[in-house]
């Protein structure tokens, strides 16, 4: 049932292929298609003409030898010529498929997908990285696909001839089957093991980047870990070379298992027809067409067996790339409803529960709470007690595993997750460091309005840092592209102002972006988000999560998490006079920063 989907959905990929690159380029297309016709029925006249030959020579027939010998030698030029051409314009219609068509379409899917599921949990993970890379492959597979049809139409003419001279000779049909099977069993043992070492590829991928990486590097030299780094490095690739040895060591005897069989069974039909060739019911000219045509046999069953496994050597790919289509379907909101243009009850947390995909323990537990339209909303809480978990599911990167996020009374879920993002702002933890120039980095907040730029720098008080900038906001970031490198500090003011450039958001989330900024600029810049809160879109609630107490005292209303269930919600005087967990934690910070 499963390979019956994977045919239906291979052929329909390989339509859809071949749709491209004859739109693509026609010419080029009908070119590949005409040489591998003509190469097809290439073989068997090669092989009449050589038998025409010996033929015409032992009947002392000049015309049937110049025919014969001039049509064999054309064949072997045509056949030649063609192989090099189809080979050729393959890789060019590959190439351009995959760049023009699949490269882009791979990328538009991973993030056309509404979560980040896909970019968090490792077994998704490993179809992306199967992906990354291998587009030229997706291409090829049709093409290859193409070529084992070829092929197979060309075994069948063989054995026609063959079996015209002899029908033991059949039997070397069964023989041509054999390596097809351990072949198949070969390139199966191989796709397993291309899987079993992904998890140790990436890793040593990343290790490689913690080495080499200008922040990570740094930590490495003072904890003088690179030697253990290193080490763990070489294991990984230790343990992914046996895995991949191992593999094709096994895969390598079924296929040499295979191909004895098949040079067993051709000797033995090559014996038949000279024995019968010895008792006159042969023709010497059948020995001949024998010889060429079954020698072309071996070439021809190997050939197949090179397209066939290529073809299914591309379900490395094709399978992470109806993966990734599949689960682009499953996880594209169908909802339609668009965001509300101002908020004026808020957004009610109803019974919300989310557990992530790979574990067994909630993030978030039963969490009822309503964040009043209009309010400035601090999250606190422990490490890992769900505080940013909240704001992933508010920015809809992922769905409650159970209860509902109500905007204004409509299910999150079904407004359209485009139309809410563009009405929501966020800067978070891990904000991205874009190589750009001072400029461009920010405006990637919102492409849409470059001339907010201004205001953006000045809301996340980032004037003095653009005023020591060599060149301002056009100043180049990032030493790799000969730019100038930021502080922590300084590239968390830029993501600040890049997520400024949105004016008026209904949704408003800063996940602790101050945390690199010393105590009293994290107070200034959350008092004029306060401020500006109250000023935004009619309604627009500010999020902001942070682990320094004193800052968010000012917020309306302060949710307190603790191992994923909210423990306590009120306002900073509301908390203290509860004398509990908020309380202790507050005097706890007061503490620390007097002493
Ligand atoms: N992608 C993920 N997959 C699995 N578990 C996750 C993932 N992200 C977070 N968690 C787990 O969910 C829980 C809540 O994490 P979350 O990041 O929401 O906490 P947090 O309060 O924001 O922590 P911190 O203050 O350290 O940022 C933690 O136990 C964490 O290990």
């Amino acid at each position: 049932m499963r390979t019956l989907r994977t045919l239906r959905g291979n052929a329909t990929l390989f339509r859809e292929i071949f749709g491209l690159c004859w739109r693509r380029s026609r010419p080029l297309f009908l070119t590949v298609c005409v040489c591998m016709t003509l190469d097809t029925f290439a073989v068997a006249a090669i092989g009449l003409c050589m038998r025409a030959m010996v033929s015409g020579t032992i009947d002392s027939d000049g015309t049937v030898i110049v025919v014969g010998a001039v049509g064999a030698a054309l064949g072997y030029a045509l056949t030649i010529t063609f192989t090099e051409i189809t080979g050729a314009l393959q890789i060019n219609l590959c190439e351009l498929v995959a760049r023009e068509h699949y490269d882009r379409q791979i990328q538009l899917a991973a993030m056309g997908i509404e979560g980040i599921e896909h970019l968090e949990q490792t077994e998704y993970l490993d179809q992306l990285t199967a992906l990354y890379d291998q587009t030229w492959a997706i291409g090829r597979s049709a093409w290859g696909a193409l070529e084992a049809t070829a092929l197979v139409v060309r075994l069948f003419l063989v054995l026609g001839l063959l079996g015209s001279i002899s029908p033991v000779l059949l039997v070397i049909l069964l023989a041509g089957v054999i390596p097809l099977y351990f072949e198949q069993r070969a390139r199966t043992l191989i796709q397993n093991a291309q899987h079993a070492r992904s998890q140790d590829r990436r890793l040593q991928r990343r290790l490689f980047e913690i080495l080499t990486g200008g922040a990570t590097g740094k930590e490495v030299r003072v904890a003088g870990t690179s030697t253990h780094l290193v080490r763990l490095q070489r294991e990984a690739a230790e343990r992914s070379e046996l895995i991949w040895r191992r593999a094709n060591l096994r895969a390598g005897l079924l296929n040499a298992l295979g191909w004895s069989v098949f040079v067993g069974s051709f000797v033995a039909g090559l014996a038949v027809v000279v024995v019968d060739a010895a008792h006159n019911s042969a023709h010497v000219g059948d020995i001949v067409l024998t010889i060429t045509v079954g020698t072309q046999l071996r070439s021809l069953v190997q050939n197949a067996v090179r397209a066939s496994s290529s073809t299914g050597g591309a379900g490395r790919v094709l399978e992470p790339y109806r993966w990734l289509r599949e689960y682009e379907a499953a996880h594209t909101s169908k909802a339609a409803g668009p965001a509300p243009a101002g908020l004026t009850r808020g957004i009610t947390f109803e019974d919300v529960t989310f557990t992530y995909g790979n574990s067994d323990r909630p993030a978030l537990d039963a969490v009822n709470v309503t964040l009043p339209a209009g309010s400035v909303v601090a999250v606190v809480g422990e490490y890992g007690s769900g505080k940013t978990t909240i704001v992933k599911l508010l920015e809809k990167m992922y769905r409650p595993t159970s209860g509902r996020i109500l905007i204004d009374g409509v299910d999150l879920a079904d407004i359209d997750t485009r139309s809410w993002r563009t009405a929501t702002a966020a800067a978070f933890q891990d904000f991205g460091r874009y190589h750009s120039t001072f400029a461009q980095g920010i405006a990637l907040g919102d492409l849409a309005h470059p001339e907010r730029l201004g205001t953006a720098v000045a809301n996340a008080d980032a004037q003095i840092l653009v005023d020591r900038l060599p060149d301002g906001v056009d100043t180049q970031l990032g030493r790799p592209f000969g730019g100038v490198d930021l502080s922590e500090g300084q590239w968390q003011k830029l993501a600040l102002a890049r997520a400024c450039m949105r004016e008026a958001p209904l949704l408003f989330v800063l996940d602790e972006p101050t945390a690199s900024l010393d105590a009293p600029s994290e107070h200034a810049i959350f008092e004029r988000y306060m401020e500006r809160a109250r000023a935004i879109a009619p309604g627009g609630i500010t999020v902001i999560v942070s682990h320094r107490f004193s800052t968010v005292a000012g917020a309306d209303l302060i949710l307190v998490l603790d191992k994923g269930r909210l423990v306590e919600v009120g306002s900073h005087e509301e908390l203290l006079a509860k004398s509990a967990t908020y309380a202790d934690l507050y005097s706890l910070q007061q503490t620390a920063y007097a002493g």
